[in-house]
């Protein structure tokens, strides 16, 4: 197996629903120290790290996300928490001039331009590992400063979720189950939710423009169920390079981890014998714009005021939460953000300390909507 090729000390913020991830990649890598989100992952992680013979020590609770992020012995953070919570954590390791491995698309959804910025400004190095993003970037030239002349357009892949051949009309009544019911992943309820809603592709849009500088308009997306082609980029000379693998984060995150070089991910080799096709289908039918009408938010919210891509986040968090929660329909998610985004008219925001105050105030308002559709 080969090692990680860097002095490789921590591994930060991971989600604790994935202790069999972490503690697989920290067998592999030996970082100094794991953390956990939460004690009782923590404590699990941590026994079976000494039944393994590991000498990593995880970590929960002792200390701020943001302290873990920017710790003086952790030279690598991967920001795997959900949602907006992950946006001070990233920027305090962005600043403290980390290798950041970026699962946690919200953090960069809301932090924007800022978040590049404090990127910059601490000399990290900002490396997806969102599957499609980490498949974009390992299409692209490794000369980051090449990409603006070469590259025509991003196109991204979706699966379509679980309700990509459902009726439209038929999703009122769609359970939390349903939606978190993905066709070829494994993950957590909120990401689910988003993929069956398409919310997750439009904050993949964002996420992309941000991390490839370019034109919203520049970033296609195309319906691909088998999730086997994770992203492509088209050139100028119209050559598409695409990436592919099996539907396993290891393969990002490996890709992450060993950036320029590759490691053994752990992840099943494609058997291209065994593939019966490669499908595509496009966003532009009427079926699937009446069906995923949130997707087109992502180029509403980026052509709009800096900020509004916070503001659209926020809702959906709530939206998302309501619906898990039981509290309003599937289908009224789309609803909650459109309605949230007509009422909060951001000011571009200048620091952090805005957008988490446009992040409480969109969310206030995501509420009182979501409050009315219970009724
Ligand atoms: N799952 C996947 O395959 C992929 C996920 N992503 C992205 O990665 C992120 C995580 O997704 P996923 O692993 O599926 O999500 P999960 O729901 O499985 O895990 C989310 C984790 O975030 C933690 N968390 C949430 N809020 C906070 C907070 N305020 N402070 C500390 N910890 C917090 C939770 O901790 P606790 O358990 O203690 O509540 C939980 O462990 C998301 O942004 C998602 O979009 C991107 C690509 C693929
Ligand atoms: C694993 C991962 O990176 C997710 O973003 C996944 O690709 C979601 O797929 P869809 O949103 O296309 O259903």
């Amino acid at each position: 197996m080969a090692r990680h090729p860097h002095l490789f000390q921590a591994f930060a913020l991971t989600a604790a629903t994935r202790v069999e991830l972490l503690l697989e990649q920290c067998l592999v890598h030996a970082p100094a120290f794991a953390v956990m989100a939460s004690e009782s992952h923590g404590r699990e992680l941590q026994s079976r790290l000494k039944a393994a013979g590991s000498k990593t020590v995880a970590l929960w609770g002792a200390l701020a996300l943001e302290e873990v992020a920017a710790h003086p012995e952790a030279d690598t953070v991967m920001a795997a928490i959900v949602g907006a919570a992950g946006l001070g954590p990233c920027i305090a390791a962005a600043r403290a001039g980390k290798r950041l491995l970026l699962a946690n698309k919200e953090a960069l959804v809301v932090g924007g331009q800022l978040f590049l910025d404090a990127v910059q400004a601490g000399g990290a190095t900002l490396l997806p590992i969102d599957s499609e993003h980490s498949a974009i970037f390992q299409s692209l030239p490794e000369d980051s400063t090449r990409w603006a002349s070469c590259v025509d357009k991003i196109i991204l892949t979706a699966s379509g979720g679980p309700f990509r051949t459902r009726l439209p009309s038929s999703l009122a009544d769609v359970t939390p189950e349903q939606a978190c019911a993905h066709p070829n992943w494994v993950m957590g309820r909120k990401i689910s939710v988003d993929s069956a809603t398409m919310m997750n592709k439009a904050l993949e849009v964002i996420e992309a423009r941000y991390l490839f500088g370019v034109s919203p308009e520049q970033i296609q997306v195309v319906i691909h169920p088998q999730s086997v082609i994770h992203s492509m980029v088209q050139f100028v000379d119209n050559s598409v390079v695409a990436q592919l693998g099996t539907p396993d984060m290891r393969g990002p995150i490996a890709y992450g981890l060993s950036w320029p070089q590759r490691l053994e991910s752990g992840a099943t080799a494609l058997d291209f014998t065994t593939l019966s096709a490669l499908t595509f289908e496009s966003m532009d039918s009427n079926e699937h714009r009446t069906r995923f009408p949130g997707l087109q938010l992502a180029w509403d919210a980026l052509n709009a005021v800096p900020g509004t891509t916070a503001v659209l986040n926020a809702a959906n968090e709530v939206a998302v939460a309501a619906f898990l929660n039981r509290e309003i329909r599937f289908d009224q998610i789309h609803h909650v953000n459109t309605e949230t985004l007509a009422q909060v008219q951001p000011k571009p925001p200048g620091s952090v300390d805005d957008l988490i105050a446009l992040d409480a105030l969109s969310r206030r308002s995501a509420e009182q909507v979501s409050r009315q559709l219970a009724r």
